[in-house]
């Protein structure tokens, strides 16, 4: 299968400003691929460096070394060093990320929350709340809260619409965050599924899950990420 993600050598240190310089080094020679279809779970205990790693892919966190090349409109880029321009644009055609938060605009109902990624790609506001409202009800956000905005909802109903405007979209590539953190059993196994869906439709994922059925439900490979420990 094709390869969507080509990092080689990617390495991060944090620079402590405010604290007189100092260099936290987090990781350095972080090698892996992943190709359409597959879904790589990132390993390691607490501070290991897993969400800085999927930050440096999604350009959160500038790459002091190393290449992350990713297949962007059909060719391999490097978005280490690609201007922001491209690094935006790469997030709007090519690259989701599904964090445990929703960063939600206030007053926006949550129905549109979920379709506006559609919309953004081009379909009709009208079909893409229908398909909104299709996965809002897979994931068992009652009706009667999809007008309204999801700032006062639960953790977890957030963690859902989040869920949904994430996995809406059609982008090749989706990086997972702990999706299923604050997540009941039924709901775990939605995301499961939805997994499962998008491997099938050839989208490429790393994922970050610290439960272990799931990630031996959605891992078709695991890397370990303190093989890339940087000592300080
Ligand atoms: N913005 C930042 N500024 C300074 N240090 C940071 C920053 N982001 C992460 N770090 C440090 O980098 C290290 C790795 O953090 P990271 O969140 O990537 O680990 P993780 O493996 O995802 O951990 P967890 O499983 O607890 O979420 C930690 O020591 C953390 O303090």
């Amino acid at each position: 299968m094709t390869v969507m993600i080509d990092i080689a050598n990617a390495e991060k240190t944090f620079t402590m400003h405010l604290q007189g310089g100092i260099m936290l080094p987090v990781v350095r020679g972080v090698s892996f691929q992943v190709r359409a279809g597959e879904c790589v779970v990132l390993s390691g205990p607490s501070g290991a460096g897993k969400s800085s790693i999927l930050k440096m892919i999604f350009g959160n966190y500038r790459c002091d070394a190393g290449r992350i090349d990713v297949r962007h409109q059909g060719e391999m880029t490097d978005l280490a060093r690609a201007e922001p321009r491209l690094v935006l644009n790469a997030r709007r055609q090519t690259i989701g990320y599904v964090s445990q938060f929703l960063r939600a605009v206030p007053r926006v109902p949550a129905l549109d929350v979920v379709a506006e990624p559609l919309v953004a790609a081009g379909l009709s506001r009208d079909q893409s709340r229908v398909r909104a409202g299709a996965l809002l009800r897979r994931l068992n956000i009652p009706e009667r809260l999809w007008s309204l905005p999801p700032s006062t909802f639960s953790g977890g109903e957030q963690q859902r619409v989040n869920i949904a405007r994430g996995f809406i979209s059609e982008v090749p590539i989706l990086l997972l965050d702990e999706p299923t953190a604050s997540l009941d059993a039924a709901n775990r196994a939605v995301v499961v599924d939805l997994i499962a869906a998008k491997k099938q439709a050839g989208v490429a994922m790393i994922a970050i899950v610290h439960d272990d059925e799931i990630r031996a439900d959605i891992a078709d490979r695991t890397v370990d990420v303190t093989s890339f420990a940087a000592a300080a």
